[in-house]
């Protein structure tokens, strides 16, 4: 394996500067596994695919907007099809789609490979050494896809590696398919690299699972959009509430610890928002520009407005409040004030203080509703392709990565590129502009800061390059726009 000087890492170089950031195989540290006929190739619903097989050398091209000049840059190892005792494990927080990925995990390995020995882990990592397991079989998956949660339970902390790779062990365990977020890929990183010191034959498959988008590389999380348009129900009462008074003010609180993708889409979607704020976007609320001086301006010129605040935005602003409290939780996530109640209040005390303008405001916060629910349709073909590329890889021998989207088409993404970094919403990108200028809302930056976040969102790598991005994180030109996310299948 070539170590560009991390553990797992298999580069491979070709010409006019063509990477290959490749995932582990078995075969890197089990040199004499035998092979055997994948069954697929006997199976009718896939005998008409024209080509359903991928070439083996087949990459995915991390970055699609290249100039004549630019070197052709990293690759990913495209996903596709290639005996088994399976287990399936979700962690982290909830997320629209989870039943789903379980179910396409459990009904595509057996019916495209005939494996009948899948387990579920009961409650997260945790659920390795410490819960009962649950038989899944297709029968019993079944309906599963219309329910929100996860059927296998969930939660944080809990992550003992050496017990959990004995417990793979021990049962007999050859493929490990772990659904969750950045927290959850670290932990599947180490028990990768665990099983890989004791010589198992056991692959690991990750799934990336995030609400708030923010897993770095992929184009797109699953859940996401089912949980933006759940967004638009809260945000709707909000303009209705808040239209049906006098200098009515609406307030919605939207998930998004460390990015505010979520209030950004939900947002643009519903049109009736004059205020987004996010952790990426600092703000203040006194004078000249502030949040007041733009709140006061609104009623005056419309009698109402409604504000979306994510859950992580303005938090320097509470840091006095935060730094009497231990702000962790039990997997190590930074725990957070509530800005929507402290933003109220201090637009309460603002307005009605002084007595200037008498408002009426109502917060609402559907915090756990816009994820507690079942995923809408583009989610669950989403769900399923992720499913069945990480089973194609697993099957494949392929081992220690995670499955996702780069650019509209699937590929193994080695674990660290997921987890060393967390997507954003880029401030100086198309996307944040097109909704300042939608909401018509200050930008709280002075020319300087301007210039400071410029510097700061310089590419450190490509997902950062704007002319490489999709909806406003990764956005792509409308030319390349023809295999989008919605289009995952190209
Ligand atoms: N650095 C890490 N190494 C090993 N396990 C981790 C690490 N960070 C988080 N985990 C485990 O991953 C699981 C989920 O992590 P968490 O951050 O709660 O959610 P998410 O996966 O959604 O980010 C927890 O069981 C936690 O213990
Ligand atoms: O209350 P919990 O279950 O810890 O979850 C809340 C947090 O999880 C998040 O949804 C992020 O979780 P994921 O990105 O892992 O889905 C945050 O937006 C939110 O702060
Ligand atoms: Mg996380």
């Amino acid at each position: 394996m070539a170590l560009d000087g991390r553990p797992n890492t298999k580069i491979v170089h070709g010409e006019a500067g063509y990477v290959l950031e490749d995932v582990p195989h078995l075969t890197d540290y089990i040199p004499d596994l035998p092979t055997y006929p994948n069954p697929l190739q006997d199976n009718p619903a896939y005998s008409v695919v024209k080509q359903y097989f991928v070439n083996l050398d087949d990459t995915v091209a991390q970055k699609i907007v290249v100039h004549k000049s630019s070197p052709r840059g990293t690759h990913f190892r495209r996903a596709g099809p290639r005996q088994v005792h399976a287990c399936i494990v979700t962690c982290g927080g909830l997320c629209p789609g989870l039943n789903t990925v379980i179910r396409e995990i459990v009904c595509g390995l057996a019916h495209m490979y005939g494996v009948t020995k899948i387990l579920g882990i009961q409650d997260g990592y945790k659920g390795f050494y410490a819960r009962n397991t649950i038989p899944l079989s297709p029968k019993s998956v079944n309906d599963i896809h219309k329910r929100g949660g996860t059927i296998l339970g969930s939660s944080r902390g809990g992550h003992d590696t050496s017990k959990i790779v004995d417990s793979i062990q021990d049962r007999g365990i050859n493929q490990v398919y772990i659904i969750g977020g950045d927290g959850t890929q670290k932990g599947a990183s180490v028990i990768f690299e665990e099983i890989q010191r004791r010589g198992l034959k056991v692959a690991v498959a990750g799934i990336p699972k995030t609400i708030d988008n923010d897993i770095a590389v992929i184009d797109k999380s699953f859940g996401f959009d089912t949980a933006v348009e759940e967004a638009q129900r809260a945000i709707n009462a909000a303009h209705v509430e808040s239209e049906s008074v006098e200098n009515g003010i609406g307030m919605v609180k939207l998930m998004g610890r460390y990015s505010g993708f979520i209030a950004m889409y939900a947002t643009l979607a519903s049109r009736d928002v004059d205020c987004c704020l996010i952790p990426e976007s600092p703000f203040y609320l006194e004078g000249k520009g502030g949040l007041f001086e733009y709140i006061e301006k609104r009623l005056k010129e419309n009698g109402h407005m409604v504000i979306v605040v994510a859950e992580g935005a303005g938090q320097e602003l509470l840091a006095e409040i935060l730094r009497s409290m231990n702000h962790q939780d039990a997997s190590g996530n930074k725990l957070l004030l509530d800005v929507g109640l402290w933003l109220s209040q201090k637009i309460k005390d603002h307005f009605t203080g002084k007595g200037r303008i008498s408002i009426n405001l109502k917060y609402i916060d559907p915090t756990y509703m816009i994820r507690a629910i079942p995923a809408n349709a583009s989610d669950n073909v989403y769900c399923t392709l992720l499913a069945h590329s990480a089973i194609h890889g697993a099957m494949a021998g392929y081992t220690g990565f995670t499955v996702g989207p780069v650019n509209g088409r699937h590929a193994y993404i080695p674990f660290h590129r997921v987890t060393e970094t967390q997507n954003k919403v880029v401030i100086t990108d198309r996307m944040w502009a097109r909704l300042l200028s939608s909401t018509n809302q200050p930008s709280f930056l002075s020319p300087e800061d301007i210039e400071l976040a410029k510097k700061e969102d310089e590419p450190t790598n490509q997902l950062l390059d704007s002319n490489n991005q999709v909806d406003g994180h990764h956005e792509k030109s409308t030319e390349d726009n023809n295999c989008s996310i919605q289009q995952t299948s190209c």
